[in-house]
């Protein structure tokens, strides 16, 4: 007999304190798992995955952009206005590519920032996951892994870049694009052009599959510039380098950076100077920026300055790219915006 008059049997007071702990392992369990899983999830990424992971997801969404292109199924619509006044395109090429790149980089690395163009809102549940087999290239190329923290990482995507010449059916300047910059700097870059099968990838201080050409105009350079958010680039341009200067007009970001280098495709425009001067955004320019900076090259501001990949999309201050030239001579040259 128990001092209150209550008999308390071992075997109920068992039962009770089993449920008692049933109770508490419904309450939290949820809690725990999730506990679990970002224990699991990866405080390091190594770089070498991140760029075969790179090289696979704008492959993916290339194909998107191929396919969507030759089912004439672009259904395109104006998605607002540039700060100069045109259309902002976006078509379901730019949204199926955003869709796979994104999610296959997510699913496989869920903790890393990524940054695309493009927003899903209809949320498709994409669950393909990266196989983690780093291609022979790129396992030939750079021999080492190189661990940094996932914490230090923005990833910045373009789906569909030059998606007005896509439009107007100029396949040519179409790419996909990836980057990753490490503190805001970038260390991978990732060029893939789906309608010719090319990819070039570069790591910083890693290796690359691309290099630059021997030799470039530095006197008189021929400039590369958009065709659809020209701007006054033109005049810009000549005077810098004079009325003479010639200028080539082409679509995308991505396109404008392979016309620097030795690509192997005589069809691709060869270029000296890429100068943008009108309002663009990291996803547009990050690859570009370190594929150059992994061969030597630069792209900055017109300024000269460089440019943090961490934070907000926006970059105000114009571009100017070269390699193998000096860049800080080529930026005392441009006129002042
Ligand atoms: N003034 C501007 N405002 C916003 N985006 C711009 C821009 N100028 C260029 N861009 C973007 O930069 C990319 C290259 O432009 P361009 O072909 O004119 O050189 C295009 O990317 P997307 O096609 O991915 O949108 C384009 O939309
Ligand atoms: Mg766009
Ligand atoms: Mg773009
Ligand atoms: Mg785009």
């Amino acid at each position: 007999m128990s001092p209150m008059g209550i008999r308390l049997s071992p075997l109920g007071v068992i039962i009770f304190c089993l449920l008692g702990l049933g109770v508490i392992y419904h309450l939290y369990s949820g809690v725990i798992a999730n506990r679990i899983a970002s224990f699991r999830q990866a405080k390091t990424v190594d770089l070498r995955e991140l760029l075969a992971l790179s090289v696979e997801a704008a492959v993916l969404g290339g194909q998107e952009v191929k396919r969507i292109r030759e089912e004439n199924a672009l259904h395109e619509k104006s998605k607002g206005k540039t700060r100069e006044g045109a259309k902002e395109m976006l078509t379901t090429g730019d949204l199926f590519s955003h869709r796979k790149m994104f999610n296959l980089i997510k699913n496989t690395f869920p903790n890393l920032q990524v940054n695309s163009e493009e927003h899903d809102d209809a949320s498709v549940h994409e669950t393909s996951v990266w196989n983690h087999v780093i291609p022979e290239d790129i396992r030939n190329t750079i021999s080492e892994s190189r661990e940094v923290p996932a914490e230090s990482i923005t990833v910045w995507i373009d789906p569909l870049d030059a998606t007005q010449e896509y439009t107007e059916d100029l396949r040519q300047y179409v790419t996909t694009m990836v980057c990753v910059a490490v503190d805001g700097v970038p260390v991978i870059g990732v060029i893939h052009k789906p309608f010719s099968a090319y990819t070039a990838w570069a790591l910083v201080d890693g290796g690359s599959n691309i290099k630059a050409r021997t030799s470039y105009n530095e006197k008189s350079p021929q400039i590369i510039v958009s065709r659809s958010h020209a701007g006054k680039v033109k005049a810009f341009a000549q005077k810098a380098f004079g009325n003479d200067t010639v200028i080539i007009p082409a679509g995308g970001a991505g396109y404008k950076v392979l016309s620097l280098l030795d690509i192997p495709d005589e069809k691709h425009e060869k270029a000296d100077v890429y100068i943008h001067v009108t309002y663009i955004k990291k996803w547009d320019i990050c690859a570009g920026t370190a594929l150059l900076k992994a061969l030597g090259g630069h792209m900055t501001t017109l300024k000269g300055e460089e440019i943090d990949y961490a934070g907000s999309e926006a970059n105000e201050g114009g571009l100017v790219a070269s390699i193998n030239m000096n860049h800080k001579a080529l930026v005392d040259k441009l006129p002042n915006m």
